[in-house]
């Protein structure tokens, strides 16, 4: 039962409140990664997700740094290629960047023009979808490399911050995360 599947995974998560700054309520996946049944589960539920929602992937790209734990296996699962978006400074060669604004920070990202070929199909991956600042950078630098911006999947969506609305492509999770602002929260 998927049901039973997803329960498991919750049961891995832990929430640190006023981290890593106040009124931001943590979110940390890790314990997934530390338990192989939660790891076996996650990728095999990701799997079904991408094949019921998406035909013929080419290439998962994976936003640094959590988009790195998972978005491999599940590329080679999909017997697709995998693509990094990295932080600064962090890639050799010609580059396409951009700014942008996350839940608690700004950042910014890189990737290898060479990385993708035009019309590539592309699926991108990340744990969290909070603002949606993030995935929308990465859906502007793969439509600047002009790849075929498929869509996004995500471990776990904090609903109330209505990230989804800002993506350039459908957009699926595994569950929820937090439906209302945090307690203490600017937006409480
Ligand atoms: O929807 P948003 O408000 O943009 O936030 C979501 C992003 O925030 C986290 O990344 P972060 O860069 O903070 O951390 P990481 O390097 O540990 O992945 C998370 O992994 C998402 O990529
Ligand atoms: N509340 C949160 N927890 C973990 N990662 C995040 N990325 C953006 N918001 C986050």
């Amino acid at each position: 039962m998927s049901n039973d599947r997803i329960e498991y995974l919750r049961s891995k998560l832990a929430q640190y409140p006023d981290f890593p700054k106040k009124g931001i309520l943590f979110e940390d996946i890790m314990p997934i990664f530390a338990d192989p049944k939660a790891f076996g589960i996650l990728v095999d539920l990701l799997v079904e997700l991408v094949q019921k929602q998406f035909k013929e992937i080419d290439v998962v790209v994976g936003l640094e740094a959590r988009g790195f734990l998972f978005g491999p296996t599940l590329a080679l699962r999909l017997n697709s290629s995998f693509v990094p978006v990295r932080k600064p400074n962090k890639l050799p060669g010609d580059l396409a960047t951009i700014s942008y604004k996350k839940e608690y920070a700004e950042d910014a990202f890189a990737m290898q023009k060479s990385s993708i070929k035009p019309g590539q199909r592309v699926l991108i991956v990340d744990d969290i979808l909070a603002t949606g600042g993030t995935a929308m950078a990465a859906d502007e630098l793969i439509l600047q490399l002009n790849g075929n911006l498929l869509g996004h999947v995500f471990l776990m969506e904090l609903g109330f911050l209505e990230g989804r609305n800002r993506l350039k492509a459908p957009t699926f999770t595994l569950f929820s995360g937090q439906t209302e602002a945090p307690e203490g929260s600017k937006t409480a």
